[in-house]
């Protein structure tokens, strides 16, 4: 049995957890070098929460000057066992209008200038992503979304953009041709590195915009993005405070899909041949498993 603590990266116009008992910034050192900001640690109903706010306070990061590997290294050295992304997407399907909720299954990583894995020359390791979404946090968060009235739909594909422009219409509409619900520029290779770390992960992927396919709503821009990102922010707090509800205080069964676990099956290069300074550095996402 495993007791829960709820990671939250929080995305645009999301940048702090009010609610936190306890609350208190705590700057978390990470091997993998700086983190976007530091960690807001404290409770919710008894549930042991870290916060993190992906842009960092005052949003000074861009999609990809973000340090992913910093971010997810330091919630995993801060004990956290669950990630909870909170970001803004823009809508590739006319059932998904803005100020909905997407709880996404699936990802498609176009992104191309960040790193994107822990390992490395010196320690090669292939994890699955086959199912890259923790169900039974999307569980919590379906169950949320309805019991707080919230429009939302459970599945999908959100497709990862570099940016930090938005796309060109030809590509908004490529997206839409392969099947894509939702595009944002973040979730990649984050969601990657979390499962790397062994911490389960969940988006739910709030609704900005028609990003530019849509011949009767206007082109995705900044300023439309935040007006309802605004009106979102209570809803999303709300259900996080459900989700916690639903995890409650109390220790809980290891994860049902092994994601706790997948370093057991990973790691290819053997112990002799492994760079002693990588091994350092992965002293938190691998120990587990480096360490016997
Ligand atoms: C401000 S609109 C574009 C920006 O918002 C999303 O970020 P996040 O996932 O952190 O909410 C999107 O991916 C872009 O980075
Ligand atoms: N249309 C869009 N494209 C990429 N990222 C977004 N974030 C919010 N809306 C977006």
């Amino acid at each position: 049995m495993v007791k829960t603590v709820l990671g939250v990266i929080g995305g645009s116009g999301v940048y702090d957890l009010p609610g936190l008992e306890n609350a208190r910034w705590e700057k978390v050192e990470s091997s993998f070098g700086e983190p976007s900001d530091a960690l807001r640690m404290g409770t919710l109903g008894g549930v042991d929460m870290v916060f993190l706010p992906r842009h960092g306070r005052g949003h000074r990061q861009t999609p990809s000057s973000i340090n992913y590997r910093a971010n997810i290294d330091a919630l995993k050295r801060a004990g956290v066992t669950d990630i909870l992304s909170v970001s803004a997407v823009g809508s590739l399907r006319e059932d998904l209008p803005p100020g909905s909720f997407a709880i996404v299954d699936q990802f498609i990583d176009r992104t191309f200038a960040r790193e994107k894995s822990f390992f490395g020359p010196g320690c090669v390791a292939h994890v699955s992503m086959a199912d890259p979404v923790c169900p039974r946090l999307g569980d919590y968060a379906e169950k949320a979304c309805k019991e707080l009235g919230i429009a939302h739909k459970r599945g999908g594909t959100y497709i990862v953009m570099e940016g930090p422009q938005f796309s060109s219409r030809a590509e908004s509409h490529l997206y839409r041709s392969w099947g894509c619900s939702v595009i944002g520029m973040t979730n990649m290779p984050e969601a990657k590195l979390a499962r790397e770390a062994e911490i389960n992960y969940a988006t739910v992927a709030m609704v900005t915009d028609y990003d530019c396919w849509h011949d009767d709503e206007p082109d995705v821009s900044v300023t439309h993005v935040v007006e309802v990102l605004r009106q979102n922010a209570e809803k999303a707090q709300d259900m996080l405070k459900h989700i916690v509800g639903q995890i409650g205080p109390g220790e809980r069964e290891p994860c049902p899909m092994g994601f706790d676990k997948v370093l057991d099956f990973a790691i290819i290069t053997p112990p002799e041949a492994r760079d002693a300074a990588l091994m350092k550095k992965l002293e938190a996402v691998a120990g587990r498993v480096l360490n016997r």
